[in-house]
């Protein structure tokens, strides 16, 4: 059994913890807003598990500072982010591995100054984390072989499929992929080619079906190198390159439209949306099953 500590019960914190109090592991959850702490510790109790909860690092300094691992989930901002971290490195022994959970954020900026850099990395978790099993693990300039040795190891005992990645870049791979998708989505309905549903239901029901069981490479090498160029030929010239968020973006933002969170973005979240998406989620663990047995041959 490991300790953990988890800096951060929002969405992420909170399903971080969720994933390694399920795999047996004991476990702290630090979070300065006392809302977000009994929210996140109260979720976690329902279901039976008996986490620490703390509102600032001293709190656990005494028994948690010889913790195993910590993870930051504090919210995406390069600033916040180092000051958390360098907190946690003056704090914690220098045997306690330092992991982040940013989106995209480089781990030779995060690390910058450390004491002990050799102890720190980015363990990039998708959302819902307790559910999705792939870990993006991106070592820094200092990163010592058995920090990264010894949380993939952990990741994978305790039912997770970490990748790590052969440099330090932005976004990792998922964002990148990502956001090239969704620069082009904009694209398309900044040039009136489709509405939101009509580029959905194309994704979901072309791409989508295949994603889980093929990766996009694989799935190349299927469809023949050759035509996917003389496809690449005429079709890149066409393909979105901007460099600056779309504006169309920035504008829904700025009038508040920030999706489900706020009522409206693409869609509009009425309570029958917000229930619908509710049961899609349940329905996640069934194609995670489908991705595994695409592993393994023998099952299909
Ligand atoms: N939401 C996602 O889908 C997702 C997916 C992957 C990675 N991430 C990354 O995970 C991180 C957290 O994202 P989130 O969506 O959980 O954010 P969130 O806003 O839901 O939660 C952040 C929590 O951090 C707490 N916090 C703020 N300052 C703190 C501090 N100094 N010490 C401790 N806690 C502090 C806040 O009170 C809040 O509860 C971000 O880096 C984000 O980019 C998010």
């Amino acid at each position: 059994m490991t300790r953990l500590v988890v800096i951060g019960a929002g969405i992420m914190g909170t399903r971080i913890c969720r994933h390694f109090l399920r795999a047996g592991h004991r476990l702290a959850l630090l979070d300065p807003s006392p809302d977000a702490l009994a929210k996140a510790i109260g979720n976690l109790r329902a279901e039976g598990f008996d986490p620490v909860g703390a509102a600032r690092l001293e709190a656990l300094e005494a028994v948690w500072g010889t913790a195993d691992l910590v993870i930051e989930a504090v919210p995406e901002d390069l600033g916040l982010k180092r000051a958390v971290i360098a907190e946690l490195d003056r704090v914690f022994r220098p045997e306690t591995l330092i992991a982040s959970n940013t989106s995209g954020l480089c781990s030779a900026d995060l690390a910058e100054g450390l004491r002990h850099p050799g102890r720190f990395l980015i363990a990039h978790f998708f959302n819902p984390a307790d559910l999705v099993p792939a870990v993006e693990l991106v070592p820094g300039p200092a990163t010592r072989p058995e920090t990264l040795e010894r949380v993939a190891a952990l990741l994978t005992a305790s039912g997770k499929k970490p990748a790590v990645l052969k440099a330090d870049v932005p976004g990792f791979i998922a964002n990148r992929l990502q956001h090239a998708m969704l620069r082009e989505c904009f694209h398309l309905l900044e040039q009136g080619v489709a509405d939101a549903e009509t580029i959905d239901l194309v994704t979901r029901y072309s791409l989508g079906v295949r994603l889980a069981l093929i990766g996009p490479l694989l799935q190349r090498d299927l469809n023949g190198l050759d035509t996917h160029l003389s496809i690449a030929r005429y079709l890149y010239p066409a393909l979105d390159t901007r460099q600056t968020p779309p504006e169309g973006l920035a504008e829904k933002v700025r009038a508040g439209h920030l999706g489900r969170k706020s009522g409206r973005g693409f869609y509009d979240w009425d309570s029958g949306r917000d229930a619908q998406l509710d049961a899609v989620e349940r329905l996640l663990p069934e194609v995670i099953a489908l991705a595994a047995r695409a592993d393994r041959t023998e099952d299909i």
